[in-house]
C-alpha cells in the first residue's frame, strides 16, 4: 500500500537560548508523517521528542528548515493564518488535560468549535456526539474539578478533535493516568486510528507505543531510527512490547 504523505520536515532545527548559551535540541531531522499512521516517537529524557512535535505541530517556531503540510510551508505561516491552521487542521492532546476550570466538560470541549467558526448549536450538538463517543455524556454538565483525571483526559481528547482536524497530537497523553484510564486512553487513540485519524503519539511507555503503526526513535535531538510495525492488533500485545523494547535498547 502506498503511504500518503501528511506532513514532511526538511533539514528541520531548533536551538534553545539560555543566557549566552546556545542548545541545538534538534538538529537537521528529515522526516515524513504518514496520513495512515499511528506514528509514536520515543528516547530518552531530553532527547527532543517534545520539541519535534511542537515544531510538527506548529505550536514553537523552527530555527532552520522547512516543514510541508500537502504543498504549505507551515514553518512560514504567521499570526492569523498560523492561528488559523492550528485550529482548523490540528488537534493537540498534553500530558495535562488543561480543562478551563470554570466551564462544564461540554462547554470545554465545543469551545474551540465556535472559535473556529461553528454556531454554538452546532459546536454543542458535535461536542455532545464526542461524549456520547468517550462515554462521557454523564458527565456533560460537570466542571473538570467534578470528575476523575481519566475522564478529564478523555475530555481533552474530544476537545481536540472538535474541529476534525487531520493530524492528532499527543504528548504523553497517558503520562498523568493510572493504569485503567491510560488504557481506557489508548483504546480511544486505537479506535480514532482505524478509523482513519492521523496521529502523531510522544511517549515513555511501551504499553503506548504498542499502539502505534511506527515508531520514531530520537536520541540526541536526531533520528536514531524507524521501525514500521503494521497496525496494532490486541493478540499481538506481548510480541510487540518484546520489539519495541529490544528496538530501543538497542538503540539507546
Ligand atoms: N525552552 C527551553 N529553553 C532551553 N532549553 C530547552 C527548552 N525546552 C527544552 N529545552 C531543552 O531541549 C532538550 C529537549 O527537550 P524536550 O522537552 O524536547 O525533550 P524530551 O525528549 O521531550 O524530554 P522528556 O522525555 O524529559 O519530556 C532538553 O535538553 C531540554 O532541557
Amino acid at each position: 500500500m502506498t503511504k500518503n504523505v501528511m506532513l514532511r520536515a526538511v533539514n528541520l532545527c531548533k536551538t534553545y537560548m539560555t543566557g549566552k548559551e546556545q542548545y541545538h535540541a534538534i538538529r537537521n531531522i528529515d522526516l515524513s508523517i504518514y496520513q495512515q499512521d499511528f506514528t509514536v516517537i520515543m528516547g530518552d529524557s531530553g532527547s527532543g521528542k517534545s520539541t519535534l512535535l511542537y515544531l510538527l505541530s506548529g505550536l514553537d517556531s523552527v530555527t532552520a528548515g522547512e516543514i510541508y503540510v500537502g504543498d504549505k510551508r507551515l514553518d512560514e505561516l504567521k499570526g492569523n493564518a498560523l492561528a488559523a491552521y492550528r485550529a482548523s487542521q490540528i488537534g493537540f492532546v498534553y500530558q495535562s488535560s488543561n480543562l478551563i476550570p470554570d466551564l462544564s466538560l461540554l462547554e470545554n470541549i465545543a469551545l474551540p468549535g465556535y472559535i473556529n467558526g461553528r454556531s454554538k448549536a452546532e459546536a454543542r450538538k458535535h461536542a455532545l456526539k464526542l461524549m456520547e463517543e468517550l462515554k462521557l455524556s454523564k458527565q456533560a454538565s460537570r466542571l473538570p474539578s467534578e470528575v476523575s483525571g481519566g475522564q478529564q483526559q478523555r475530555a481533552a481528547i474530544a476537545r481536540a478533535l472538535i474541529n476534525e482536524p487531520k493530524l492528532l497530537f499527543a504528548d504523553e497523553p497517558t503520562g498523568s493516568l493510572n493504569y485503567e484510564q491510560g488504557v481506557a486512553v489508548l483504546d480511544i487513540l486505537t479506535a480514532m486510528h482505524e478509523r482513519g485519524q492521523c496521529i502523531l503519539m510522544v511517549t515513555h511507555d511501551i504499553k503506548a507505543a504498542c499502539r502505534g503503526s511506527r515508531l520514531i526513535y530520537i536520541r540526541d535531538g536526531k533520528i536514531g531510527g524507524t521501525l514500521d510495525m503494521g497496525p496494532y492488533t490486541p493478540e499481538q500485545t506481548s510480541a510487540r512490547e518484546e520489539m519495541i523494547f529490544a528496538y530501543v535498547t538497542g538503540r539507546g
